[in-house]
């Protein structure tokens, strides 16, 4: 589905990305982690079109995305939530989620909205004011409902889990399980916690310096020297406790 080979990215004398390649097939979930400043956000940013490359390939089912802007690969079916909830000033949930979906899709499907209000537990909540009168946890499932209602195939969630308890935590994911199986979505996932990554993604990407440095199962993944190295600065857990 989503194909990237060699994405280097340089702010001025900064390399946030060296050389990233990876393969998401469609359906697939995975979660994306890596030291802070790794290249992660940068990274959603190539895809969804917000940073260009300086170099290499980016493919979505087939063809290249180097040259869409950003509501072109969002109509090709990739959407994104950001790091730090923005609701649009002052509007309503519903309204929240009809503009992104007007943005995204194209169109106005209230029938859509009503359903992501509801798989996201947002009903009661459609009318208040998104700005000022959700709970974290309702800003964050906002932020998963517009990407949703620009109507994507791959989706990208960054951090979206940031900030939550762990029971908080594992409750969203569940959620977020069903809003995958009901769309039928890829994912990729940015998330610090392994053990929440865990129990959505059988299959995890490290990035760390610009490069994805493992790629396998969360086990796998968390048992290689270079990742363990890449968070702590040692070759063994035992040797970092
Ligand atoms: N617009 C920008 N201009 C200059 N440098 C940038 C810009 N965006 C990111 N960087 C730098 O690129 C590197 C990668 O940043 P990025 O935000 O992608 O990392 P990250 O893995 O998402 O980090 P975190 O986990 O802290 O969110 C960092 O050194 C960062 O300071």
């Amino acid at each position: 589905m989503l194909t990237l080979e060699g994405v280097q990215v340089n702010f001025g004398g900064v390399q946030a990305l060296k050389s990233a390649s990876f393969f998401v097939a469609e359906g697939e979930s995975i979660g994306l982690v890596g030291p802070n400043g790794a290249g992660k956000t940068t990274l959603f940013n190539v895809i969804s079109g917000v940073v260009r490359p300086t170099a290499g390939r980016l493919d979505f089912r087939g063809a290249s995305l180097l040259k869409l802007p950003e509501w072109k690969r969002a109509r090709l079916g990739i959407g994104r939530s950001f790091q730090i909830p923005r609701p649009f000033g002052h509007c309503t949930v519903r309204e929240n989620l009809l503009v992104a979906q007007r943005f995204g899709a194209g169109k106005k499907d209230p029938g859509r909205i009503d359903e992501i209000l509801d798989i996201l537990n947002l009903r009661d909540k459609a009318d208040r004011d998104a700005t000022t009168e959700l709970a974290l946890t309702e800003h964050k499932a906002l932020e998963v409902g517009k990407a949703l209602a620009t109507e994507p195939s791959l989706l990208l969630l960054d951090e979206v889990l940031a900030g939550l308890e762990t029971s908080s935590k594992r409750a969203f994911m569940e959620r977020l399980a069903a809003v995958r199986d009901r769309y039928r979505l890829a994912m990729v996932i940015i998330e610090h916690d392994i053990a929440t990554i865990a129990t959505l993604c059988p299959r995890v990407l490290v990035l760390n310096f610009g490069q994805i440095i493992a790629d396998g199962s969360p086990d796998a993944v968390f048992r290689d020297p270079e990742v363990i190295r890449s968070y702590t600065g040692e070759t063994t857990l035992a040797e970092a406790s």
